[in-house]
């Protein structure tokens, strides 16, 4: 991928600035509660706006203030997974699925359902709702239903906070062969730093909403 951003955003007291220029197709981020790193996901997916600055992905202007130019969520295709999984709960695992695949009309569509239910070991899982899951289970479904909406990217805000260190050890080999099968370009952000070293991602610390990065 190709990520360039240059923007701060200001809210309160709280003042992010993002200088980045990403050319590689995993980052790692690492910073205290607090940091700003899920605002700096949130202004990426276009759900928060920044204050002042630019925001180019793969070279189409997702925002420019000095434009007035601010590209709705909805037009991204970038994905968002939170810490936990957002799940229909009275949709079983299939139907939960093939709710991501609505999303991609008039997209070419970037993985088989079978692919992505082979990938993540969805199979045996399919009929059951998802209150009937497990945490690392639901997590699965929600990376499964992602990434079959065909995103260009995909944030992780913290995916495995909230599991014990049993299903993290289940899900972390998930998201490893996500990065190799499938090569999604994908931010992952975490207090964890043993997990990017799984992942062999490149890592970046953003300090007091201060994010600064180049490769
Ligand atoms: N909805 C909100 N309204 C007001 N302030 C917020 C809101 N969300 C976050 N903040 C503030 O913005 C700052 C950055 O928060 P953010 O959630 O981005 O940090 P974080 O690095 O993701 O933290 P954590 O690791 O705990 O998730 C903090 O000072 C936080 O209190």
């Amino acid at each position: 991928m190709n990520l360039n951003c240059q923007f701060e955003y200001r809210h309160d007291d709280f003042n992010l600035k993002v200088d980045l220029d990403l050319n590689q197709n995993l980052l790692g981020i690492l910073g205290r509660s607090g940091a700003g790193k899920s605002t700096f996901l949130k202004n990426l997916v276009g759900v928060l706006k920044p204050t002042v600055g630019k925001i180019d992905f793969n070279h189409r202007l997702l925002v420019d203030t000095s434009l007035q130019m601010f590209m709705p969520t909805h037009q991204r295709h970038i994905a968002l997974i939170f810490q936990q999984a957002q799940l229909f709960p009275h949709f079983d695992v299939r139907q939960n699925l093939e709710y991501g695949m609505r999303f991609h009309r008039n997209r070419v569509q970037k993985f088989s359902f079978d692919q992505i239910v082979d990938l993540l070991a969805l199979d045996q899982l399919l009929n059951r709702k998802s209150l009937q899951l497990s945490g690392g289970e639901s997590q699965r479904v929600s990376i499964g239903r992602a990434l079959l909406a065909s995103p260009d990217l995909v944030l992780l805000d913290e995916p495995l906070t909230g599991l014990d260190r049993n299903l993290k050890n289940q899900l972390l080999p998930f998201l490893n062969e996500l990065k190799q099968q499938l090569n999604i370009p994908m931010i992952y952000v975490t207090h964890h730093p043993e997990e990017l070293e799984y992942l062999h991602a490149p890592i970046v610390t953003m300090t007091d909403g201060i994010l600064q990065y180049s490769d």
